[in-house]
């Protein structure tokens, strides 16, 4: 019989022992070969850990790429961390030489929580590559067209519902876009999606930005602490590891059951989910495979990164006792709703009425746009983009302004690298200061200033010269965001829509005073702007009457 597995201090001191040799003898044998990219110069065996910034790590990074470059190197605990902050640096490593830098962190954390079947924390390699082509079959340029419709009807449902209760536009802002993907993916008719799904997405969020904290859980050094039982005296993390593992398996299996049952029930529209069905035998496609490539575009989209912090509360998500579908139309009273944004691309729009509040001349050049190429009788349409470059630029600007993924999400070096003379060792992290790429004097002068003129010449047409922020803001290389052309819809016609009927503004405060607001980011590998307080109505009568559908008199 061999011994209980439990570990005493003298085995924990030789572990720990063990591993400090061991990163020292890496060390010494390191520095025989060529430099790291310069950075702040390390604690022996601890390098740098106490130089990678927690709050808004994006401004601290920038700045230490001032003093030392666009390419810095920071270690920490055997571990080394390259931060890029020039469009050159990210597109000759993640995209040019994309072979070796597709990788994502191994993580012992993702495993444990169940996370294996979100492609965004994918090791690099034929699992990766299998979903992705499923993911990228529905997602590319020429794929995303069949969603508009979609999106419309959604954003016009969006419209009517704020006229009812506009307070609530960032809570109905999220179930918009939620309805949308969950419609066009797993074929769910749009009354059938709930804040339910929001909530799962929400707290899934939080838990994965817990858990992805650098240096909050020992687990990630010391994998073997995995199976210390959740009782022994400091392991109940092992319990928010249920309670998230939990949330990972609502997002995979919640929709795709009630997609199923809809399917059952003659219920279901055509969607991503029913063509992969039709061609399962044909493509050789399992179930779990059909999972995780519709799972990947409900919640796939809340990708790791090496220095994620957040600090937001943990939603529980008790999930409902099993009640036949159509019972669960309206089933939406199971968990508290959030404060904040489901995902990227709400977040977006959360920071777009923030600068529509700071920049109202921005916003009326964008309504008078509207009026013109749009007309008072119609909402904007998907086919309005090309007449709308003012609208257009926004939507352009609000992504530099606001890049909601200020670091991106990082990658993995595969195999030792040299660039410029540095090494770039094999297992590296690697990471593209987006926000500092996006927030480049040299690039967009005034960068903290929301300003979509830059994107137009002097004739108010798009200009060719100067860098798309969409280029940077949805990653690199191939690991590069494959809902980008999907958003970028989202994003345009819910700016265009809401602009075209509504007006954004201070709120009041008692004494009838504007409540002034400031552009604040929260920190986080996910960044929102912070909550602030805002007016919205309607344009006037005539704008009243075509979100009600109702013909509009002049
Ligand atoms: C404004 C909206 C969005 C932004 C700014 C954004 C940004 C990003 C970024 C920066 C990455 C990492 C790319 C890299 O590793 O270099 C990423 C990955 C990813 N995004 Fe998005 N995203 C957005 C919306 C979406 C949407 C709507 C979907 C799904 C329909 C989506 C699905 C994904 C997936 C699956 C990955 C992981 C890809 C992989 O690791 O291979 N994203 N996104």
């Amino acid at each position: 019989m061999g011994r209980d597995y439990a570990f005493t201090t003298s085995d924990v001191l030789v572990i720990a022992l063990a591993f400090a040799l061991f990163v020292l003898i890496r060390q010494a044998t390191r520095s025989r070969k060529a430099p790291l990219p310069p950075g702040p110069p390390g604690l022996p065996i601890l390098g740098n850990a106490f130089d990678i910034p927690k709050e808004q790590a994006w401004i601290p990074f920038r700045d230490l790429s001032s003093k030392y470059g666009d390419v810095i190197a920071l270690s920490a605990l055997g571990r080394t961390l390259i931060v890029l902050s020039s469009v050159e640096a990210a597109v000759d490593l993640l995209d040019k030489r994309s072979a070796i830098y597709s990788d994502r962190a191994d993580s012992v954390l993702v495993e444990m929580i169940g996370w294996t079947w979100n492609l965004a924390f994918k090791r690099y390699g034929d699992d990766w590559r299998r979903v992705r082509r499923l993911f990228w079959q529905h997602f590319q340029p020429n794929a995303v067209g069949q969603y508009q419709a979609v999106q419309q009807r959604d954003v016009r449902d969006l419209l009517r519902r704020l006229l009812n209760a506009p307070a609530d536009l960032d809570d109905e802002m999220k179930l918009t876009l939620t309805k949308t993907i969950l419609n066009a993916v797993h074929g769910l008719p749009k009354d059938s999606v709930t804040h339910r799904y929001v909530d799962i997405l929400t707290a899934s969020e939080a838990g994965i930005a817990e858990a992805f904290t650098p240096g909050a859980f020992l687990v990630e050094f010391l994998p073997w602490l995995r199976h210390v039982p959740p009782w022994v005296p400091g392991a109940g993390w092992q319990r928010k590891v249920r309670e998230w593992r939990g949330q990972s398996d609502a997002i995979r299996e919640e929709p795709f059951e009630a997609a199923m049952e809809a399917i059952n029930c003659g219920d279901s529209e055509p969607s991503m989910l029913t063509e992969l069905l039709e061609k399962a035998s044909e493509d050789g496609l399992d179930e779990d495979a059909i999972k995780d490539t519709t799972a990947v575009a409900f919640g796939g989209q809340h990708p790791l990164s090496f220095a994620s912090h957040h600090n937001r509360t943990i939603v529980s998500i008790p999930k409902p006792a099993r009640t036949p579908y159509a019972n669960r139309l309206t089933d939406n009273a199971q968990v508290g709703h959030s404060t904040h944004a489901p995902s990227q691309t709400a977040a977006t729009v959360h920071a777009f009425i923030l600068a529509m509040i700071l920049h109202p001349s921005a916003q009326q050049r964008a309504q008078s746009e509207l009026a013109a190429a749009v007309g008072p009788d119609r909402l904007p349409v998907h086919a309005d983009r090309t007449s709308l470059p003012y609208v257009d630029a926004t939507v352009k600007d609000i992504l530099r302004w606001h890049n909601v993924v200020p670091l991106g999400v990082a990658h993995r070096c595969i195999r030792e690298d040299e660039y410029h003379g540095w090494r770039i060792p094999e297992g590296a992290i690697v990471m593209p200061n987006a926000w500092a790429i996006l927030h480049d004097p040299e690039v967009f002068p005034e960068p903290d200033v929301f300003r979509p003129e830059r994107f137009l010449g002097e004739d108010g047409k798009p200009r060719s010269d100067v860098l798309d922020p969409g280029s940077v803001a949805f990653g690199f290389g191939r690991r590069i965001c494959p809902g980008q052309h999907f958003a970028e819809d989202a994003l345009f016609i819910a700016i265009a829509s809401l602009l075209h009927v509504f007006d954004f503004s201070h709120a009041l405060d008692e004494q009838g005073k504007p409540i002034p607001v400031e552009a604040k980011m929260t920190s986080g590998f996910l960044s929102y702007v912070e909550d602030f307080k805002y007016s919205i109505r309607p344009r006037s009568s005539a704008a009243e009457a075509l979100i009600k559908g109702e013909p509009v008199v002049a």
